[in-house]
């Protein structure tokens, strides 16, 4: 698949409106290809829910977007054009935020809202439209697609209302799905079940799949691309087997070595890093982690890190630990190389 049929995000900035604002989000850069699935992984206040926020559109009032989206085939579109990035929304990019309840209107059938918007933006008949709601609630895992659409919202299970969202956001057959914590109301068991349903459903129809998670089992299991941010900028990306297996920033680790994955044999309980991710007006000098980080030296006080970069891998980190010797600095990267800190 060429690169130009990726999903690309450059240069997102996101600030609250007025002078001397620090950026809450910056300078991040997203690469999904077809049918694949980026995962961005963080702690809370990372800067996850702005960036996808950014790039669909949906900021909140106080906040101004820069930076640029390019859809497949399409000339690039600026975050900060509204008008032209919600044309595109519903119809190229379809989104799912945190709670599925709160994407659902509690006044009408659960059928009539999958099918509306697609009939609506005129991308099929209403007929059309309904077999393919139909095929779709199949796919996520309903036995009687037609009686789901019979009904309300509040007939539902959060599972249940869980998979008519995903199963919405898949109807135009958008290039692109971007899911926050999609899977966050559910318990383990269908958690997987409908990460797995949704990849599935993902990769036939050549939609690229951008989501937020927390949870880096499930990130290891589904993720293709691991992006991971901290305080509002991208600080390690890489295919995902490579990242998990030998995290290259003390970050990385460190939410690794938090999380319950197998690999940690070793590990008797679950570890915590100590403190906090810094709001953006109280990060300090230097690295941003550098007053967590367990490998910090002196410099790391004094000068923020520019990410190195290795192939499609990048670490914003000044002691990075890349496989191999020929580590190469963004700064000195040459044009048309991967760009640093983005994905
Ligand atoms: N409307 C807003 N106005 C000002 N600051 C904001 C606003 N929304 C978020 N922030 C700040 O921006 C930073 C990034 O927030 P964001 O919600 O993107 O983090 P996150 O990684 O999604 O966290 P979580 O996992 O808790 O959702 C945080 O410091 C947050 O306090």
């Amino acid at each position: 698949m060429p690169e130009s049929d990726n999903f690309h995000v450059s240069g997102l900035t996101v600030r609250a409106a007025g002078p001397d604002r620090p950026a809450l989000v910056s300078g991040v850069e997203l690469t999904v290809a077809p049918g694949q699935l980026l995962g961005i992984v963080g702690e809370t206040g990372a800067g996850k829910t702005l960036t996808i926020r950014a790039m669909l559109g949906l900021l909140p009032a106080n906040l101004r977007g820069q930076g640029r989206v390019r859809f497949r085939g399409r000339e690039p579109i600026d975050v900060a054009d509204l008008p032209r990035l919600r044309a595109a929304l519903g119809r190229r990019i379809t989104c799912a935020l945190q709670n599925p309840m709160t994407m659902l209107d509690p006044r009408q059938r659960v059928g009539r809202q999958i099918v509306e918007g697609v009939v609506h933006t005129r991308l099929l008949t209403r007929r059309e439209a309904r077999e393919r709601a139909h095929r779709l609630l199949a796919r996520m895992g309903f036995r009687d697609p037609e009686r789901v659409t019979q009904l309300y919202p509040h007939q539902l299970s959060g599972g249940m209302a869980q998979r008519v969202v995903l199963a919405g956001c898949l109807m135009p057959e958008p290039e692109v799905v971007v899911l926050d914590e999609p899977t966050s109301a559910l318990d383990a068991q269908v958690r997987v079940e409908v990460l797995e349903l949704l990849r599935e459903a993902a990769t036939d129809s050549n939609t690229a799949i951008v989501m937020i998670g927390h949870d880096l089992t499930l990130m290891r299991q589904f993720s293709d691309r691991i992006v991971v941010m901290y305080s509002g900028e991208i600080v390690e990306r890489g295919a995902t087997p490579d990242v998990i297996r030998a995290p290259a920033h003390p970050y990385t680790e460190a939410l690794i070595a938090c999380s319950a994955m197998d690999d940690s044999q070793h590990r008797q309980r679950l570890a915590t890093i100590p403190g906090t991710v810094p709001a953006p007006s109280e990060r300090p000098s230097g690295c941003w982690f550098h007053p967590r980080c367990r490998h910090a030296v002196p410099r790391c006080a004094g000068e923020h890190p520019s990410p190195t970069v290795l192939g499609d891998r990048a670490v914003a980190c000044h002691l990075p630990r890349l496989p191999g010797p020929a580590t190469v600095s963004a700064a000195d990267a040459s044009k048309g190389a991967h760009h640093a800190g983005g994905d």
